[in-house]
């Protein structure tokens, strides 16, 4: 690293957790873990962290962030001298998001539960009251998790004093530090910066560089380095990481739900598939039309209780279920768009306003969903930094992935500005986002028929019916759950999220699709997909984190493999390049 913080990936290209100073305990957790080299985040921040240094460090989605701040915050803390005995934490982690702080707690846990150390960590979050936190408070632990907000709750009703914060503080983690101030947290990070001492360490984590992250650094940090990864942030072309390859499709947005089933039935996409709506109207219409074919998804959005949310992440996460459909902006409620029927309508609902959403809740936002191979735009964001995010929890780390985003002609607008923002000019050939080339117009008017049969008994009563029927049993669940995970945090089969919503179990002759329906090349296309997926070691949804596939790109049917149907069936349509598909999409 230069005087400017700059990393020469190259000369520390090869250095190993030991190098990079670890206590070996961790080193063993880690390994446990299956995690052998440091991500080129760690490399950089461990060693400057273990130094004391304050340190902005910009890396993106799913680069590892996470550890390259808990490893040196455990290692310090294993080795530091337990002799004054201390009124408030010795390290604070700030996070926008309790979906966030449940995740930060659990993966510092999982690395102190190998270790065997005496070293208590919890989180608070702003449910929780008043003598709750209070409790939770006692001892004190030596590192507390929580959002700004709920810092702010426990200085203003005394349940840590800011003058132990200033005594005892020493290291402050602000993460996800790109959403904190987007998440309205301003008044409570200015607030919590006053008992912050001088010689506290600050580490400010973000996925982005923006304003907000530039107005934190000044708030909080002293003279901080900052970490420019080469890969990072730098150039227009390395905003989404390198191992996710990204795709589109054109279609009317009233074709979007026959599209969408071509590629999930016929199986085009690999699996785990995380499907994102703008409204969850929209998102309970999916999983009522999902139904009626057989595929079973479970939906996750603001409405529901917290428990929920983290009980369906978990059993995401597990592999106990493949389709999630999620709804990322709580404030794109009330906003949403509801195709009537036909699609041929777009009108503004203002149902559902009344529930209340969690402001705290971020379905996207750093959170690390486990093994998703394929993230589908259903929708497309308001935002070109929403797609940034959603399409960063596929390729976590070493993992791949695949991106495919279904652009109807009204979100022509946002789609061009997320082309440009990936780097891409008007009259360049497109060069980070492809058309998708597995899908051939022939596979999809052969489900045209059924879907629109189906899409028209998903009428707006029974996606409000179901709306409310969930919501009810979930807040239900989620006082089973909330008692039931104290007990036993790692039961995950408790309760189903993905259980069908529809009271018409679907018809046998939709749950399969019947082989004259299909045509040659899609049946090819499909072979080829499942065929990646076993040579990934990715056919058993529920493998841990052991099994991630290494998507190697000679295997890769997106890479290798055209829809177009070649002349003849069977005769070099294997390696064809993809130049027009019958999508009408130009590449
Ligand atoms: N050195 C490593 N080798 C392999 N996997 C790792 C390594 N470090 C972290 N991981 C895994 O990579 C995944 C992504 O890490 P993490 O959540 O920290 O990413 P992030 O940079 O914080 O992403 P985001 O900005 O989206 O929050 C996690 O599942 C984590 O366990």
């Amino acid at each position: 690293m230069n005087k400017e913080g700059r990393v020469e990936e190259e000369e520390e290209e090869e250095q190993t957790f030991e190098e990079l100073g670890l206590d070996p305990r961790l080193i063993r957790a880690l390994t446990k873990k299956t995690i052998d080299k440091p991500t080129p985040i760690q490399r950089v921040a461990i060693p400057l962290i273990l130094e004391g240094k304050d340190v902005v460090a910009r890396a993106k989605t799913g680069s590892g962030k996470t550890f390259a701040y808990l490893l040196p915050l455990l290692h310090k803390l294993f080795t530091q001298s337990s002799s004054a005995k201390n009124l408030a934490p010795t390290a604070l982690i700030l996070v926008p998001t309790r979906e966030l702080c449940q995740q930060v707690c659990s993966e510092a846990n999982s690395l102190i539960e190998l270790c065997r150390v005496q070293l208590r960590l919890v989180q608070l979050t702003s449910s929780m009251s008043v003598s709750e936190l209070r409790t939770t408070l006692a001892g004190p632990p030596e590192v507390v998790i929580s959002t700004p907000a709920c810092i702010q709750t426990c200085l203003s009703n005394g349940v840590i004093q800011g003058k132990a914060v200033q005594d005892s503080l020493s290291i402050l983690i602000l993460d996800e530090a790109d959403l904190l101030l987007s998440y309205g947290y301003e008044d409570d990070l200015k607030a919590l910066t006053s008992h912050v001492p001088i010689r506290c360490q600050c580490l400010l984590m973000s996925a982005t560089s923006s304003s907000d992250v530039e107005k934190l650094k000044k708030l909080i940090l002293h003279n901080p380095y900052i970490l420019t990864l080469p890969e990072v942030g730098e150039t227009k072309d390395d905003i989404i990481p390198k191992n996710v390859q990204q795709f589109y499709i054109s279609c009317a947005a009233r074709d979007k739900l026959v599209h969408i089933l071509a590629l999930l039935k016929l199986e085009l996409v690999q699996k785990k598939v995380l499907i994102f709506t703008n409204s969850i109207d929209m998102s309970f219409r999916l999983k009522l039309f999902f139904e009626q074919f057989g595929i079973k998804s479970a939906v996750l959005n603001a409405e529901l209780p917290q428990s929920s949310r983290l009980h369906i992440l978990e059993e995401f996460n597990a592999g106990l279920f493949d389709y999630l459909i999620a709804t990322d902006e709580s404030q794109s409620e009330g906003k949403e768009q509801v195709d009537d029927q036909n699609g041929s309508e777009r009108k503004k609902s203002k149902k559902h306003r009344k529930h209340k959403l969690d402001a705290e809740f971020g379905v996207v936002r750093g959170i690390d969903f486990k093994n998703v191979h394929t993230v589908i735009n259903y929708e497309m964001p308001p935002t070109a930094a929403g797609y940034v995010h959603r399409i960063g929890r596929t390729g976590r780390a070493y993992n791949t992935g695949a991106s495919v985003s279904l652009v109807s002609d009204e979100e022509t607008e946002i789609f061009e500005e997320i082309k440009s923002l990936l780097g891409e000019n008007e009259d360049k050939v497109s060069q980070f986002i492809a058309p998708f080339p597995l899908l051939s117009k022939n596979a999809v008017e052969s489900l045209r028929y059924r879907a629109e049969d189906v899409a028209r008994s998903v009428t707006k009563i029974a996606v409000r019916e179901s709306r409310a029927q969930d919501l009810r049993n979930e807040i239900l669940n989620s006082q089973k759950l909330k008692a039931h995970f104290q007990d036993n945090p790692k039961d995950l089969d408790l309760l189903k999220h993905d259980k069908m919503l529809s009271k018409k179990a679907p018809a046998p002759h939709l749950r399969d699709v019947p082989d004259y329906l299909l045509d040659p090349t899609t049946q090819e296309a499909s072979k080829i997909v499942k065929l990646a997926r076993a040579a990934m070691g990715n056919t058993n949804p529920s493998r841990g984190k052991g099994s991630k596939g290494r998507f190697k790109r000679s295997r890769d049917p997106l890479k290798t493999f055209s829809a177009e149907a070649p002349k003849r069936a069977g005769k070099g349509g294997m390696k064809r390049k993809v130049k027009d598909t019958d999508n009408g999409h130009k590449q």
